[in-house]
């Protein structure tokens, strides 16, 4: 076989940068050309399978693999790995006319992947091709070099804390976790494995281990049915989401009378924005609120609060609905979910927090927190669960059982329910949501557009959400509805499953911050099976009845009077006569294969750049800022090229590349996420601004890519000035004073000082321009111009939606350095965390005193 093995930037054929070519042989193939770029494994078959030039990938009826490129993302390879000496086969067919191909025997090594299914895309099952060559040095310089790819997949899971339910849906959870554990395994994901005895189990141990122990871990999986996520979840959010309990009506305000008050109105106590902070300082949810059992948690150490940017959630579905697997993934498929897991970044999930409010011999209104994933129902949906408790052996079917019983039961409950007004989405949106939205060809109809991660709609609605932030004390932002309902339902997520394919709420997002209210009023028992029939039916109008209301909310209170059903919270019986329930925006995240592709792309191309350079492939000089070319010579790509090359490979170089892949990823991942177009937009206005500078003499650099670095570090610094930052194993201080410490280190190693100082001061004008300018009521002037979105929706990467910043905006706590105080006398300053719902409801209560 003739090796190429050579380094070359360009392929020829591609006119793209490629990094490593030579030839192989594929197993089952034959003899290809592979190519191996930083985010694409692709080959080409040397021969043709059927002396046919044009492009056919069929040949005597069969299916063979096309002779044309075949390729695989990097993103979609979960391992590599060099298996010796062996057997490699040609294909059927490789020449004319001989039927049965032979095996060769050479080195070998396997690449292990992700394939989609043609049919339905969002099923995704593993794939392996194992690549032959008579050298052992080339398999194993390819396999290292794959790795060191894969490594710069900095986000997949290495740690997992795996329950698995063995008696979820038809009992067969420890068989699912068989069939996936072994890509867990060739992935070098570690697990720990725990399979549950009794109900209950994995709650107890998620309120008993220990934040510190938490933390070995990037995620929990559950291996079962929603309800066993939704024990997961309550274990792990009860003892560490710190929030007030959801607001009501002023008038029935069931807090006021609870030990809590004295807690919350103690000015003493500091709030801290649980989405950058680490630390616990904010025990706004009451040691009261737990069992004894339950909050034993509470006062150990403390570095794991909720929304939390590292810890993320897994579900593989073995239950009998799976509705929040169907919801994320798109398809109720275990070794979709596993391999989502193993090479997933993630998608926000909304989370429902549901109070129920009981009378104690401590206080009138006990309150009793529960969380929901899905979906929180009273009525007939409370009343199925509570019967097919009753038929569990069944299985799956008890459902169908149990749920007829119940509709020929027909039963309606007397209730009061009050849920605070939020103007739906068409009627409130502004003319930019509008128009952004019609560019999408999304005005008509849009409540059918299933939601999916980078959902447009959830990212829409956000900012409609945003600007409309309904005070709670206001009677008049509350409606309030009183009789006789067969049931109410409140979903978090559409809930779609086999049963109900369009789900309970067809426009319900993943991430859209609200609760889908569902009364269903008292009917005659044939309107009610309509109803149902259309929920069973894809593309149904279960919703479209006079008997049934839908409204969107953040919040909501229920009350019944007279006889009682219960609730069904993700399939979790709950009996409570009051209630309260608020939903909290993106509170945790699902392991979702979603990459942050700003930060991802400007590392590649930096460190391509680089490359280039040691290779020698071209000369700075012809890349550098100079303006004289520029203007004279119309070498407009030096505006460009000047901020790509970020120095020759070096210590220097290895540590911005670093900053680019922690710090920018992080800054893509929080503060920017779902904002990838102002993400863009921020690197765009930092080339600008250092263009502009640049054209001062003595300002001019030729290279100016370590300044825009430097105003990545500056924006974290503002972004998340919490987060606590290991220097060098040596310092350990917060994140606001990383660019004065990175400052520091420069001068003492004797590096120039001047790219960072105007990456600092780049920085620190695009902050006062978005944030600081705008929260002290100026105009925005520097807001996302519409083409940032058009680039960004044509290169189809990211979140294509702006989300501006405004009063309730995720960056309130960097605008007041790193905390604020309730109560405390600076209120003009003061500002809400991004669950804002929840801490308005809290100020409620302080000033309602
Ligand atoms: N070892 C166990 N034995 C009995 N019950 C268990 C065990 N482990 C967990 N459970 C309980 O089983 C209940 C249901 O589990 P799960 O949600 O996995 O299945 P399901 O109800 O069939 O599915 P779905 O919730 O999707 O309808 C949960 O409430 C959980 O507490």
């Amino acid at each position: 076989m003739d090796t190429i093995g050579n380094f070359n930037m360009r392929d020829n054929d591609s006119q793209e940068p490629s990094i490593l070519t030579s030839s192989f042989f594929l197993d089952h193939v034959g003899e290809v050309f592979l190519t191996l770029k930083p985010d694409e494994l692709s080959w080409k078959l040397m021969e043709s399978l059927c002396n046919d030039e044009e492009d056919r990938s069929t040949c005597l009826g069969m299916q063979f693999l096309s002779k044309h490129v075949t390729s695989i993302n990097i993103s979609d390879v979960y391992a590599v790995e060099f298996i010796d000496w062996g057997l490699v086969h040609e294909t059927l067919l490789t020449n004319p006319g001989i039927l049965l191909g032979h095996a060769s025997e050479m080195y070998r090594f396997t690449v292990h992947g992700v394939e989609r299914s043609r049919s339905q895309p969002s099923l995704w099952a593993p794939t392996v091709f194992t690549f032959g060559h008579a050298d052992k040095q080339i398999c194993q310089m390819w396999v290292n070099m794959i790795n060191s790819y894969l490594s710069l997949e900095t986000d997949r899971p290495k740690n997992l804390l795996v329950y698995v339910n063995p008696g979820s849906g038809k009992g067969n959870g420890c068989r699912i976790w068989e069939s996936v554990a072994p890509i867990f395994s060739q992935a070098k994901v570690k697990t720990k494995v725990i399979v549950t005895e009794r109900a209950g189990q994995a709650f107890d141990a998620m309120v008993s281990i220990t934040n510190r122990e938490l933390n070995l871990y990037d995620g929990i999986v559950a291996i079962g049915g929603d309800g066993f996520f939704n024990e997961i979840l309550n274990g792990i959010l009860l003892s560490r989401h710190r929030a007030p309990y959801p607001p009501s009506p002023p008038d029935e305000d069931p807090t006021v009378e609870t030990e809590s008050d004295v807690l919350l109105h103690d000015p003493t106590i500091t709030i801290v924005d649980p989405m950058v902070s680490n630390d616990d300082e904010s025990p706004l949810l009451k040691r009261s609120t737990l069992d004894e059992s339950q909050a034993v948690n509470l006062n150990q150490d403390s570095e794991m609060s909720f929304p939390n940017e590292r810890f993320r959630f897994g579900l593989i579905p073995s239950g009998s609905t799976d509705a929040i697997v169907i919801c994320t993934t798109g398809v109720r498929d275990p070794m979709t979910s596993a391999l989502h897991i193993i090479l997933g970044k993630r998608v926000c999930l909304d989370i429902a927090q549901v109070v129920r409010w009981e009378k104690s011999h401590v206080s009138k209104n006990k309150p009793h927190v529960r969380y929901a994933a899905s979906f929180a129902g009273y009525g007939f949906y409370g009343d199925v669960i509570t019967e097919s408790e009753k038929y569990r052996w069944m299985g799956p079917k008890r459902y169908d059982y149990a749920g007829t019983k119940v509709f020929l039961r027909h039963r309606s409950y007397e209730a009061k329910v009050a849920y605070m007004k939020v103007e739906s989405e068409k009627t409130n949106m502004g003319a930019n949501v509008r128009r952004i939205k019609a560019f999408w060809g999304l005005s008509k109809d849009s409540e059918r557009v299933v939601c999916r991660a980078k959902c447009d709609i959830c990212n829409m609605t956000s900012v409609a959400q945003q600007r409309e932030k309904p005070d709670p004390k206001q009677e008049s932002n509350w409606v309030r509805v009183k009789g006789r309902f067969l049931s109410i339902g409140a979903a978090v997520i559409s809930c779609r499953n086999e049963k109900a394919p369009d789900g309970l709420v067809v426009d319900a997002h993943l991430s859209d911050g609200f609760l889908h209210l569902v009364l269903i009023k008292d009917c005659p028992r044939a309107f009610y099976l309509w109803h149902l029939t259309q929920l069973a039916r894809k593309g149904g109008t279960p919703l479209n009845f006079d008997f049934v209301e839908h409204h969107k909310t953040t919040c909501f209170t229920f009350t019944s009077s007279g006889e009682e059903s219960v609730w069904n919270v993700d399939g979790e019986i709950l009996q409570a006569q009051k209630l309260s329930a608020q939903v909290f925006r993106g509170l945790i995240s699902l392991y979702y294969n979603s990459l942050p592709p700003v930060a991802k792309t400007y590392a590649t191309i930096c460190f391509l750049t680089s490359l280039g350079r040691h290779l020698q492939l071209y000369s700075p000089r012809i890349i550098a800022l100079s303006y004289g070319d520029v203007f004279k010579h119309f070498q407009i790509w030096r505006l460009i090229t000047n901020f790509i090359f970020i120095g020759s490979f070096s210590f220097t170089f290895a540590f911005r590349l670093f900053i680019i892949l922690k710090y920018g990823v992080q800054l893509e991942r929080v503060p920017f996420d779902k904002r990838t177009a102002d993400y863009v937009w921020m690197f765009f206005f930092g080339a600008f601004s250092l263009l502009a500078i640049a054209a001062i003499p003595f300002l001019w650099s030729p290279f100016m890519g370590a300044s825009l670095v430097f105003m990545i570090v500056y924006v974290w610094s503002r972004e998340l000035p919490n987060i606590r930052i290991n220097i060098y194993g040596l310092v350990e201080l917060k994140g606001f004073y990383l660019p004065w410490t990175m400052l520091v280190i420069d001068l003492m190693l004797g590096n120039p000082l001047m790219p960072s100082l105007l990456g600092i001061g780049v920085g620190h004008l695009y902050y006062f321009l978005t944030v600081l300018h705008p929260l002290a009521g100026g105009t925005n002037f520097c807001k996302t111009p519409f083409w940032v979105h058009k680039l960004v929706m044509h290169w189809g990467q990211g979140f294509q939606m702006n989300s501006p910043v405004t009063q309730e905006a995720s960056t309130g706590v960097a605008f007041q350095g790193r905390s604020y105080r309730v109560g405390g006398t600076s209120s003009g300053s003061t500002r809400y965390p991004p669950n804002a719902g929840a801490f308005s409801g809290m100020s409620r209560r302080i000033r309602g005193h």
